[in-house]
């Protein structure tokens, strides 16, 4: 039988008694609390593995560097052998480079030619850089001192065997594979992909590139969601557009459930007669609807279709951005195996001015420009020209502010969440 997590549980969304407009940060300790992996493992060749979760520990199973060797082209012996001022030494025959070492042993007071990545020859602790010497009859001379050790690596200095190189939950970099490719493996246990399944909801709303009658609108939302999920590393499967019947979006519910193990849907997060996504959650019985003190984004329908989690973000597609980057894309990562993972956000002066009433967080479209951050000329939610302009978000807190041109506020960058 397949090795799989268990499913979460039914309750996982519940707010707390008597909580009505949550505060941002209650809302993501109560996903970071509740939510567990849902995905099983599997084995993947290193070269195949950038953007998965490490699925356990890594180990190191070989130091690096395996041996001390030497960090430049120069001349090798022993640091102890030598002095201030000119020294002069006779050079042994042979040499050692990167795969061909050195077999034999190099007396005291003598010095071997050594090529960068070599393993340092018996005899040998101190390498004299090609540099600062000069060569004739036999011989290398050169000016001391020179520090023992000068030039030269220790192995393990970076890796020792037996270290945990890197822990289970990481999403693997480039940067992580040339650590494990170089601490002796060639195979990762990662997680099993997590899939994602994107279902948008309206009668209104119909596909990119189609003829649209009078009140009807492109779906944007998916491409969006579709491809962020992509960029986050999670298979998404696309499912289409469910019109405002009951019924369809049961269906398509079910159809996404089968097929993910996560399920975003936009549209219908609120509760007007069309809104089917809550009030479907809400006949399962697991169905909670968070209304976040937020700024854009304040319905999100949380629930679990069939043991799948339900993110049932708001229909503008402004508001429906923020809420995936800010409160699914965390919660999904911990779904994927991954650690929670807080965005970096960086504080920078604003380039702009503003004014905002306690009582709940905002985060406004932004980019920056010559070194202070700028904000998009409207706040509407259903913008969508604003969320292209911009490369992130200023997250402004939940007290009241009054940011004026200068003052420090908290920019994010959308890279931040990949
Ligand atoms: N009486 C109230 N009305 C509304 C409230 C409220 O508190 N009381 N909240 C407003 C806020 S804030 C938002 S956000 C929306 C969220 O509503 P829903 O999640 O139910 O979304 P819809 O009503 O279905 O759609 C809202 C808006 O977004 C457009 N949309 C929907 N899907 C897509 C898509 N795939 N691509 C592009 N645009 C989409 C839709 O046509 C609507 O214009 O509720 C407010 N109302
Ligand atoms: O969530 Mo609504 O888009 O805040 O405006």
């Amino acid at each position: 039988m397949p090795f799989e997590p268990p499913p979460l549980r039914n309750d996982c969304f519940a707010l707390p008694a008597g909580v009505d407009w949550t505060p941002v940060d209650d809302a993501l300790a109560l996903l970071r609390d509740r939510m567990t992996p849902v995905v099983g493992t599997e084995t993947v060749p290193l070269m195949q593995a950038q953007g998965r979760v490490l699925a356990r520990d890594l180990v190191a199973k070989r130091s690096n560097p395996p041996h001390p060797n030497t960090a430049v082209d120069g001349y090798g012996f022993a640091g102890d052998a030598i002095g201030e001022g000119p020294q002069t030494m006779p050079l042994v025959n042979g040499r050692a480079a990167a795969g061909a070492p050195f077999a034999g042993s190099v007396p005291r007071g003598h010095a071997i030619r050594v090529l960068t990545g070599a393993d340092l020859p018996d005899g040998v602790d101190t390498v004299v850089l090609d540099e600062d010497v000069r060569i004739g009859d036999g011989q290398v001379a050169f000016r001391g001192p020179l520090k023992r050790g000068a030039n030269t690596r220790k192995a393990g200095e970076d890796v020792v065997a037996g270290d945990n190189a890197l822990r289970a939950g990481r999403c693997l970099t480039p940067a992580d594979l040339a650590l494990a490719a170089a601490v002796g493996h060639g195979a990762l246990d990662v997680r099993k992909r997590l899939r994602v399944a994107v279902l948008s909801t309206g009668d209104e709303i119909v596909e990119p590139g189609t003829a649209a009658g009078d009140g009807q609108i492109f779906d944007a939302n998916r491409p969006m969601l579709l491809s962020l999920c992509a960029s986050f590393g999670f298979d998404a499967v696309d499912m289409g557009c469910a019109p405002d019947d009951r019924s369809a979006v049961r269906d398509a519910l079910d159809m996404a459930a089968a097929q993910a193990d996560v399920i975003l849907t936009s549209g219908g997060a609120s509760a007007g007669d069309e809104d089917h996504i809550s009030a479907l959650l809400r006949e399962t019985g697991a169905m909670q609807e968070w209304r976040i003190a937020l700024k854009p984004g304040r319905p999100l329908a949380l629930g679990l279709w069939n043991d799948a989690p339900v993110f049932g973000l708001p229909g503008n597609p402004v508001a429906a951005l923020v809420c995936t980057l800010i409160f699914a894309r965390p919660a999904m990562g911990v779904l994927a195996g991954a650690e929670w993972r807080d965005p970096q956000g960086f504080s920078v002066p604003a380039a702009f001015e503003k004014k905002k009433k306690p009582g709940r967080r905002e985060y406004l479209r932004a980019r920056m420009r010559d070194g202070a951050v700028e904000v998009f000329k409207s706040e509407g939610s259903g913008r969508i020209s604003g969320l292209s302009w911009a490369d992130g978000l200023v997250e402004l807190p939940d007290g009241a502010v009054h940011v004026s041109p200068g003052d420090p506020v908290r920019y994010i960058p959308f890279s931040a969440f990949l």
